[in-house]
């Protein structure tokens, strides 16, 4: 039997072979050619014909291939050699998916090609390309939520949602923070959006495919808060584990540490802290080595740090290393007008995830302005949840809907019964022109060209105002 593969003929695709498989080949597609090795027709047989559309066989012979099919790849296979084993090529709108391969003489230069039409319509590859676009499809979603994974981060800037002059304020300052590698901290009300955000300036950052470690001081207990920031060497202690246990410091390396409720630190850990930032290395609990760490740090709090150093339970030193860039995140109550459009993003986001459809209307929103939220948009996600749970799928949650779930006993007065102190005319003017911007930016759900026209003034009048206010 002749070697398929010799040191001359390595394809092995001699012209003896090729003439052996062809009748094979031939009958089993939709049509098939072969060219010589100056890329001239040599044969071509009669279903090639009808698909081409040829009504003169004959004198297609001996033509270069390219005047009979202007996309043939053909003398780029004679010329290097080299087979095209997969391929479509587009002939008068069709579509066809054509395979060709190069024969060669003993000496093991090529003669000439040949090519087959493997299929002269993709409908029977159907079913093929859309299970290859669905792998596609989970491969391009899985490769995301991997790297949303790595990043450790749910949130990016535009999940902070608000168009009020305060939310906006924020936001320029959070994209500040992330433009820079100084320290943050945030100040705000508990569900005010603080985690949100420091994920948000994380994700924005230099260190965004770097880890972003979240640790929540209140949660963790004082005696256990140290291995949890610095880890734990081998044997630190009774019933320690044997192996090194890595800390948020040592986890977070190279990307970003959220220490959130930052105030609830206890005194001595707040000065291993301050070392740690200030040397960029740990200790880790039971060691006698330090591990060097490159950490970006953000901290929150909704407590009063200033407050805190006055009585000696916040350190100054640290307060001052963690305040290089502050950004208080006012309370909900202070940004009414953004209720709207937070409506509709938690609304969609809720909605989505229940697979229905429910719409808040403008006097829905009115009302829950006239409650001062405490938990802030924690709290409106929570409302909001229990009023789809009572409204029907394709609905819209009213005012009577809202009035319904929301908390009694924390509605909002437009006057106070205490007597307020006299203060100078402008000033009281002021506020009383910033609350009936804000409450026409609420009745409008934050639609400026609407909030105008009910305030009676222009557009580029309201822009001058808020601009003002922020
Ligand atoms: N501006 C915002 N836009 C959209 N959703 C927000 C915003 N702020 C907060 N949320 C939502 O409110 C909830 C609470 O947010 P987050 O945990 O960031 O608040 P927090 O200030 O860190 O609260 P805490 O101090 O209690 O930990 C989350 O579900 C978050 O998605």
């Amino acid at each position: 039997m002749k070697k398929l593969f010799n040191d001359k003929n390595k394809s092995g695709l001699t012209r003896d072979l090729i003439e052996a498989l062809f009748p094979m080949f031939e009958e089993a597609s939709a049509g098939a050619i072969a060219v010589d090795r100056e890329g001239c027709i040599t044969w071509i047989n009669h279903s090639y014909g009808r698909l081409l559309g040829l009504t003169d066989l004959e004198g297609a012979l001996g033509k270069p291939v390219r005047q009979v099919i202007p996309q043939s790849r053909m003398p780029e296979v004679v010329s290097s050699g080299k087979p095209l084993l997969l391929d479509i090529m587009e002939h008068d709108q069709q579509q066809l998916v054509v395979t060709r391969v190069p024969f060669f003489d003993e000496d093991g230069s090529v003669q000439g090609a040949v090519a087959f039409v493997l299929y002269d319509d993709l409908q029977p590859l159907t079913p093929l390309v859309s299970k290859y676009r669905r792998l596609h499809q989970d491969l391009a979603a899985a490769r995301k939520a991997l790297a949303k994974k790595v990043r450790g981060t749910r949130y990016s800037l535009g999940d902070f949602v608000g168009a009020s002059p305060a939310a906006l304020e924020v936001k320029r300052r959070a994209r500040l923070a992330a433009g820079r590698e100084m320290p943050v901290l945030l100040l705000g009300e508990t569900g005010t959006g603080k985690e949100v955000l420091a994920q948000a300036i994380h994700t924005v950052s230099a260190r965004a495919d770097k880890p972003f470690v979240g640790v929540n001081v209140a949660a963790i207990p004082d005696n256990l808060l140290e291995a949890e920031f610095f880890g734990v060497a081998p044997g630190a202690y009774t019933g320690a584990d044997r192996r090194n246990r890595d800390g948020k410091f040592q986890l977070a390396n190279g990307g970003t540490l959220f220490l959130d409720e930052v105030g609830d630190m206890p005194l001595p850990l707040q000065a291993k802290l301050l070392r740690a930032l200030q040397e960029g290395e740990v200790e880790p609990l039971g060691s006698n080595k330090v591990d060097q760490v490159d950490v970006r740090v953000i901290a929150a709090t909704s407590r009063n740090l200033e407050a805190m150093i006055e009585d000696g339970s916040f350190r100054s030193d640290l307060y001052y290393r963690l305040n290089v860039l502050e950004i208080p995140i006012p309370p909900l109550r202070e940004r009414l007008a953004d209720l709207g459009v937070l409506c509709e993003a938690i609304l969609g986001d809720i909605c989505e995830s229940l697979g229905m459809q429910v719409e808040i209307t403008d006097a829905g929103v009115a009302a829950l302005g006239s409650y001062d939220w405490p938990g802030n948009i924690r709290e409106l996600r929570n409302v909001l949840e229990r009023a789809l749970t009572m409204s029907e799928e394709g609905g819209l949650l009213d005012a009577d809907a809202v009035f319904k779930v929301l908390p009694k006993g924390r509605r909002r007065t437009a006057s106070s019964l205490t007597p307020q102190p006299i203060r100078p005319l402008a000033r009281t003017l002021a506020d009383a022109e910033a609350q009936a911007i804000e409450e026409a930016l609420v009745a409008s759900r934050g639609n400026r060209t609407r909030a105008a026209k009910l305030l009676g003034i222009s557009r580029s009048v309201l822009y001058e105002k808020l601009a003002k206010m922020s």
